[in-house]
């Protein structure tokens, strides 16, 4: 007998015996012998149950039916699970196994699939009333609800009135115990007093039914630090940074001296706009700051006031001293930023009898190196004219511990920065901050002051800030880079030709109004403005081909009103303030969203809105991708041309198909 066959004998029944010769059994042999066998087994496990339960044979000692069912399932199911352990762990048993299954099959339960439709299949079997929980506990009889209020007033258990007519009662009860003990009574004043104050416990008292009251009702003592975090979002103020102070809610909580105040005043400043309130005390404590908000919003004054404040605790100049330099330097992107700057700083030092001087390109060097000479606590110029003047020993940085760079992006992308540090080396690094940003800085001790304000933040600011600033505190007001919602901003595709047409009818339709054209090339800048001046309007040119007295001549007339459009090259996109600019035009668009930005914030400023548009051609593919997100996130009307084009469903220099990361936003537009 080969081997499969021995081991299909045993697998059909039929035990070897090695002493005898094979019998053949006939089929009634093999059933008698099989029905046998059953019997045994069956006496077996029902010894085996006796054992184990302890009990008599008799059915009716089990009282329950379905008990002694499970039982016999459960010890049949533990009797076949320990006869298959027996069996695998004999390996002529699992040889037997894996003849079993490879010809007659596996005897292993099929997993049972589900399938997702069946997992999602609900069974709505339970009927309400079939709920008996309610008869057996009343508890259930009132199910939880939610309650919104709870914890404010009476709802959530605190009722002064309450409490204080428990506490005189108490006070009653010790008093007359302590009477009793003393064997006095009490007098009528004495009792009449304790009457008083359970009268006055039962009054209904609005103190005592107040729900917490709102920011603008507490007083600064009372600020809780809820109250703070609602404020920070009230005004969008968002800090990155350690040990930031508090914001200032108004000027008189602004600790600034009464003269800087009385300035303010004068000024018509009634409220402080966010940036202010969340940079002025971070200026106020020489911090560094690094501050992005938009276009418009006051930044020049978030950061003059807390540089004037710092230069009125310094010793006033004198011959002594004033050879050493300015206390303070701003330094901009452009000549008539600069300007404009120096105006704001006149106009709040107003009290203070502090000199301004600027520096700026187109004028004559020796002049202002002389005003220098002479004495003056802050300088305000643009970074290669003021490193010029340094260079040349028209004046020094001995004494200058405050410096600020106003839309320090844009100096960086017109090429200052190696001119901008340069000034910055030229300053005395012994008032250098620590670089240890948990080490306390000294309050009587003067540290140099590095702020940095901007619309947009690029990240080759940050690496300039990196190097100059020491633990600077930065703050964001709203979303960087994002223009102001008071600007309404429409954007057309049209062709190169459509333009000059397209501009002469929104101009027309402006009437008396006043407007801005940016246009890429000064060139283009002239030829645009002869059009215009050719049909009737009231027009006036700005661009860096123009002499410094030219552009001057420019924006004074715009600001008067004599006339009414200015063409300009971005010379005019950053920082110029010209109140009441009703529209923006970008007849070109810039080849950069951030200028784009700064642009329209020419309009909608200090709380006024305003209306920007762009004509966008085929050749902007540049920034498609850009622009349509800033639109998208400012709710204003995609054209549908940019929509579909494809520049614009590809950040530039993205990889197609590569997955979103953590830090990018995603628009679901
Ligand atoms: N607290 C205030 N209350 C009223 N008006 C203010 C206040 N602060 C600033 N302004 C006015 O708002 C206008 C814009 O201010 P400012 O030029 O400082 O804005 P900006 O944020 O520097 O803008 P940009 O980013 O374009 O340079 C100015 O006319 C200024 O006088």
């Amino acid at each position: 007998m080969t081997i499969s066959e021995r081991s299909m004998n045993r697998l059909v029944g039929i035990k070897p015996d090695p002493s005898k010769k094979p019998v053949y059994l006939t089929k009634a042999q093999r059933e008698q012998s099989a029905l046998q066998d059953e019997i045994a087994d069956q006496k077996r496990c029902h010894e085996h149950l006796q054992a184990k339960y302890n009990c008599p044979s008799s059915d009716n000692h089990y009282c329950d039916k379905n008990r002694k069912r499970d039982r016999d399932r459960n010890s049949d199911r533990d009797r076949e699970k320990e006869t298959n352990r027996v069996r695998l762990e004999n390996p002529a048993e699992k040889e037997l196994e894996a003849i079993h299954e490879q010809y007659l099959g596996s005897k292993k339960p099929k997993k049972r699939v589900i399938t997702s439709s069946a997992k999602l299949r609900s069974s709505f079997d339970w009927q309400n009333s079939e709920d008996t929980s309610r008869d057996v506990n009343p508890l259930y009889q009132n199910p939880h609800e939610a309650r919104p209020h709870f914890g404010r007033g009476f709802f959530g258990g605190i009722d002064r009135r309450e409490q204080k007519k428990l506490a005189i009662k108490n006070e009653r009860e010790m008093q007359e115990e302590i009477w009793k003990k003393g064997g006095v009574e009490a007098t009528a004043v004495e009792a009449a007093a304790l009457k008083k104050k359970e009268q006055n416990a039962d009054l209904y008292d609005t103190f005592d039914m107040r729900v917490d009251r709102h920011w603008t009702d507490k007083k600064l003592e009372e600020m809780t630090e809820r109250d703070w975090r609602i404020f920070r979002e009230d005004y969008n103020i968002s800090y990155k940074g350690s040990r930031i102070p508090r914001p200032m809610r108004n000027w008189a909580e602004s600790k600034l001296t009464t003269e800087l105040l009385k300035a303010v005043e004068r000024a018509g400043y009634k409220k402080p706009s966010p940036i202010q309130m969340a940079s002025i005390p971070l200026g106020l404590q020489q911090r560094d700051v690094i501050g992005v908000a938009e276009t418009g919003s006051g930044k020049t004054a978030a950061f003059v006031l807390p540089m004037l404040n710092y230069i009125t605790r310094l010793p006033p100049l004198s011959e002594e001293n004033e050879a050493e330099g300015p206390y303070a330097v701003v330094m901009a992107p452009t000549r008539e930023l600069a300007q404009q700057i120096e105006d704001e700083t006149v106009k709040f030092a107003h009290y203070l009898g502090i000199k301004v001087v600027s520096i700026v390109g187109g004028q004559s060097i020796e002049e202002q190196g002389f005003r220098i000479r002479q004495g003056c606590e802050v300088v305000i110029a643009t970074p290669g004219r003021l490193l010029d003047c340094l260079e040349r020993r028209y004046c020094v940085l001995n004494q200058c511990n405050y410096v600020v760079l106003d839309e320090a992006d844009r100096m960086i992308d017109m090429g200052f920065g190696p001119q901008v540090v340069g000034v910055l080396d030229a300053m005395p690094s012994s008032n250098m901050k620590p670089k240890n940003e948990d080490e306390e800085l000294d309050e009587k001790k003067i540290y140099r002051t590095t702020y940095m304000f901007s619309a947009t933040m690029p990240p080759a600011v940050e690496r300039l800030a990196r190097n100059y600033l020491r633990n600077p505190a930065v703050v964001t007001i709203g979303t960087a880079g994002k223009a102001t919602d008071l600007i309404t901003q429409h954007v057309f595709m049209v062709k190169e030709s459509e333009k000059m047409f397209k501009l002469q009818r929104f101009l027309h339709e402006l009437g008396d109004k006043t407007a801005i054209v940016f246009i890429n090339s000064r060139k283009r800048v002239d030829t645009v403005a002869k059009n215009l001046d050719k049909s009737g309007h009231r027009v006036t040119t700005l661009h860096g081909g123009k002499s410094q007295e030219q552009r001057e001549i420019s924006l004074e007339g715009f600001r008067t009103k004599k006339y009414n459009v200015l063409v300009a090259s971005d010379v005019a996109g950053r920082g110029i303030d010209i109140p009441d600019v009703a529209h923006v035009i970008n007849y070109d668009m810039p080849n950069k969203l951030e200028a784009y930005t700064h642009r329209i914030g020419r309009t909608g400023r200090a709380g006024k809105t305003g209306v920007a548009t762009t004509f966008l051609t085929v050749q902007d593919t540049e920034v498609f991708y850009d622009l349509k997100q800033m639109l998208i996130q400012s709710n204003s009307h995609v054209p549908a041309e940019l929509a579909r084009h494809k520049a614009s469903k590809l950040k530039p220099g993205s990889i197609p198909g590569r997955p979103p990361r953590r830090n990018d936003i995603v628009f679901t537009h």
